[in-house]
């Protein structure tokens, strides 16, 4: 049940997230509450005072309302005066302005009706009225400028556009209140009056915008205004729209960037998260025990949803708790989609990048630097707002399409401008009660004209980032595949045509030419290739070469026709100099990089086509420690006894047996922070044994152990090979004679020498191994003609320094070696004698070693 087999281990893997979450709870409780840092500094920032505000005029308070008239010299009063009432958006601000007051004013050409607010046709004729009937006025309003059609005029021209906008008014009111004798009742009418109008146009804007019905109420009636021969003293003052107090301005100035602010944290958290993964080759090493590489970016996937779900809510909960209107006054979904969508493509973008990257540090680098470019660009757009769209949509110029081009593919700018259209709307929302709703999204807040209708509406920048999202998918999956990484494999381009790569037909393949061999590797390949071959593991022809993109005459041939076969009860011992081809065999029979050509038959199951039938019956100690610093010996073990589908009721056991088997008991309990490097190599090694496989590879298992731990884990290899084969490769020569029942010793990808260590000492050794440490550097050329002299047919292996190692044939006459043994001590005696210090010793897999890679060498 492959399916069934992929849902346990996203379940696995999303364990092992929680899990190390959980227990790297400050960085996680950092990125989760990084939105609410960001808010509340929005919060600090709208409640202390603007820096310029020295220099501006002093808000408004829009709580205030206009007071319905109280008569105090005639009967009747009227609470306001306007001109021009020949204005059709002045008569429908007015309205509005009425409807909105709280409480409701009436509009009404009867100057009788107490309280009314009366449009006079001119200025002239308000000044006239004010003039007949004295203090029966409380205030007036006298539009001086006011576009007719408001946000549709001067569309070709940016500058001129915004000054089209701008409505100018005087507002007037009565100063000669008699009730300055009793401040009590009399009220100052400018400020609510002035506020009201800013409402009023504000409300007009939103509703304009969303297309919805911009007169709601109003109207009345009332008695005649009496005559009264007090005269009135008129003062009035000066007023352009819009002028918002600070609390408004924090969120229309900044919001974008601390929203945009907020949540990007979560994309550098996880550019770093992954990329240490691929670092620390925590993917590679999972992949090698059986997981499907797919699966572990599903789960990842899963993970940063549920991240992006808690980032989402509490976005939108501590903004609320902020009162700030852009969440109070937003449909809850569209406030979530905004937030869910734009934090879900970074997450993808964030995918898509790592496909390039193999460390932490580039990754945060990168990280950092989209972080502030995009800060920057989320700054503009705060400053410039619907100027900037305006500008872009202007025209279709190449300039303008090629900015619209690149402005598409970076996530940040369908972000600001969905900020910037719900703040549009929202911003003064709290006194003029226009919401942003679900039916708003569609609305086209850009004043559009013939040339710039294409200005997205939200609806649509929603959508852009939905495919910017499935865009950015796309190209992480396409480039995981074709961009070689850290393992240095990679798929042609056109992989996705490949039937082979959705498994409709199976992999087949590619033999080549062997090279030149000597007879003794070439019966080893004449015996792999032989149909009858029951070996449990038969290696034909495995070649690897790994390719330079840019330079083919850089091409790696790193493994080069590797043929053998290795009985069951075994150990192999692969040697070879750093860069010989061990680990990139490892990788190609656990199916981490795929053979350029040539196969391998684990079990009768083929390394290319069935890997997921291979991996079932092999384990990996490789040369890097897959383990999490969060995670303790038990759970590393759970992890991997789970993905290996060893049976819950046997689990623990098997877990315990692993445990002691490294002694790690004691500590298994403990996160392997507190690990020593030989803790961390035991753990790995018991990760490997685990579930029986088998087949075990083990990359340089003891390579950083010390010589208790190395000896305890060799007699461990020994009890577990009994009915298993185990492909061992080491630099240490001890291990290799000490554990292997075969060597292999690769040079150059090539396999030199194939035998046990008897014959191979016995083919390859010296005999003897003569080391000889000289007094100085100068009695080096004495003591090699002295060895000359002596024993002609010894040969020099080594020299380094003032040491000489030198070899001496098995076959050499007993009588010279005597001669040489006796010449040797009689020098000791000498005060002229050119040698401190001497050594002599069987040979050993060193000198096969030295003497086969020389050999090959030269
Ligand atoms: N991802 C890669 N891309 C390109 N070349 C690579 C890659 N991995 C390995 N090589 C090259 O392939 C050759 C064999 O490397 P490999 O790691 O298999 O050697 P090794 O014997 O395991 O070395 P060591 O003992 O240092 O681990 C080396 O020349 C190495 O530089």
């Amino acid at each position: 049940m492959p399916l069934q087999r992929e849902l346990l281990q996203t379940k696995l893997l999303l364990k092992k997230n929680l899990l190390v979450s959980i227990r790297s709870w400050v960085s996680t409780l950092v990125e989760i509450l990084s939105p609410a840092f960001f808010i509340l500094i929005l919060l600090i920032i709208s409640k202390s005072p603007s820096p310029m505000s020295s220099l501006q005029r002093p808000a408004i308070n829009y709580d205030s309302n206009i007071p319905i008239c109280t008569p105090y010299v005639q009967d009747n009063c009227v609470t306001l005066l306007y001109s021009p009432s020949n204005s059709t958006l002045v008569n429908e601000l007015m309205q509005l302005l009425a409807e909105i007051n709280s409480p409701q004013l009436n509009i009404s050409t009867n100057i009788n009706q107490t309280g009314a607010v009366v449009p006079m046709y001119s200025v002239d004729d308000m000044n006239d009225f004010i003039a007949n009937n004295p203090n029966v006025t409380m205030a007036a309003v006298e539009f001086q400028s006011f576009p007719e059609n408001f946000t549709d005029t001067h569309h070709n021209d940016p500058i001129l556009h915004k000054f089209s906008n701008l409505i100018m008014y005087n507002v007037l009111w009565n100063a000669t209140c008699p009730n300055f004798i009793n401040p009590k009742t009399c009220i100052d009418y400018a400020v609510p009056v002035n506020a009201a109008i800013h409402k009023a146009i504000h409300t007009y804007q939103a509703r304009r915008k969303l297309g919805v019905l911009i007169l709601g109420g109003g109207g009345g009636g009332g008695a005649p205004l009496p005559n009264d021969s007090t005269i009135p003293s008129i003062t009035f003052s000066t007023s352009t729209f819009p002028l918002y107090d600070a609390s408004l301005n924090a969120v229309g100035t900044y919001g974008c960037l601390f929203f945009y602010c907020g949540s990007m944290i979560s994309f550098i958290f996880l550019m770093y998260k992954v990329s240490f993964e691929k670092e620390k080759h925590l993917k590679q090493g999972m992949i090698m025990m059986g997981l499907n590489g797919s699966v572990y970016f599903v789960s990842w996937f899963i993970t940063c949803l549920v991240i992006n779900v808690l980032l989402t809510l509490i976005t939108i909960g501590v903004g609320a708790a902020c009162q700030f209107s852009f969440f109070l006054s937003t449909n809850f979904f569209v406030n979530f989609l905004t937030f869910f969508l734009y934090i879900l493509c970074m997450t993808q973008v964030a995918f898509f990048i790592l496909t390039f990257i193999q460390s932490t540090k580039a990754a945060i680098g990168i990280g950092m630097t989209i972080f502030i470019v995009g800060s920057i660009i989320q700054l503009i757009f705060s400053l410039m707002s619907t100027f900037l769209f305006q500008i872009l949509y202007e025209t279709d110029n190449t300039s303008s399409l090629t900015a619209r081009v690149i402005l598409y593919v970076l996530p940040m700018y369908h972000f600001s401008k969905i900020v910037t259209d719900i703040n549009q709307v929202t911003l003064l929302s709290k006194f003029t009660g226009v919401r942003f709703d679900w039916s708003n999204l569609y609305a086209n807040l850009n004043s559009p004209t013939a040339t710039n209708v294409n200005i997205p509406s939200t609806y649509e920048s929603l959508v852009n980032l939905l495919i910017l999202s499935i865009g950015y998918t796309v190209l992480a999956w396409y480039f995981e595949h074709i961009v070689p990484g850290n393992d240095g494999t990679s798929q042609p381009p056109w992989f996705f045509l490949l039937p082979s790569y959705w498994g409709i037909s199976k992999k087949t393949p590619k033999f080549v030419e062997p090279p030149h061999f000597d007879q003794d590797i070439l019966d080893e390949i004449e015996k792999a290739n032989d149909p009858n071959n029951q070996a449990p593991v038969i290696i034909r022809g495995l070649s690897k070469t790994y390719h330079n993109m840019f330079n083919s005459k850089k091409d790696v041939k790193a493994v080069r026709y590797l043929s053998l076969s290795i009985e069951k009860g075994s150990v192999l011992c692969l040697l070879g100099h750093n860069g010989s081809g061990k680990s990139t065999t490892i990788g190609m029979l656990t199916g981490l990089i795929s053979p350029s050509s040539g196969d391998a038959m684990i079990f009768g199951k083929s390394v290319i086509s069935e890997i997921d039938q291979v991996r079932k019956q092999t384990s990996v100690c490789p040369q890097h420690d897959i383990l999490w610093n969060q995670m303790s010996a038990y759970e590393h073990l759970e992890l991997f006894a789970e993905l290996k589908g060893i049976d819950k009721s046997l689990r623990k056991q098997c877990i315990d047996d692993a445990l002691e088997s490294v002694r790690l008991t004691r500590v298994a309990k403990n996160q392997i922070t507190s690990y020593s490097g030989g803790m961390k190599r035991r753990l790995s090694i018991a990760i490997a044994t685990i579930g029986d496989p088998n087949i075990i590879f083990f990359d340089e298992p003891t390579g950083s152990l010390d010589v208790a731990s190395r000896r305890h884990i060799w007699n461990l290899i020994k009890e577990i090979k009994k009915d298993k084969v185990i492909i061992l490769t080491t630099h240490l020569m001890d291990e290799a004679d000490m554990l292997s029942d075969r060597i292999i010793i690769l040079n150059h990808g090539v396999m030199a020498c194939n035998g046990n260590s008897l014959q191979l000492k016995h083919k390859y050794g010296n005999g003897y191994s003569v080391n000889i440490i000289a007094k100085s550097q100068d009695h080096i050329p004495e003591i090699k003609s002295f060895m000359n002299n002596i024993l002609p047919n010894s040969k020099l292996i080594m020299e380094s320094a003032d040491y000489l190692n030198f070899g001496i044939p098995l076959n050499t006459d007993e009588t010279i070696l005597q001669k040489f043994f006796k010449t040797l001590e009689e020098l000791s005696t000498q005060e002229n004698n050119p040698i401190r210090d001497f050594a002599v010793s069987q040979a050993s897999i060193d000198d096969v070693f030295l003497n086969v890679t020389k050999l090959k060498h030269e």
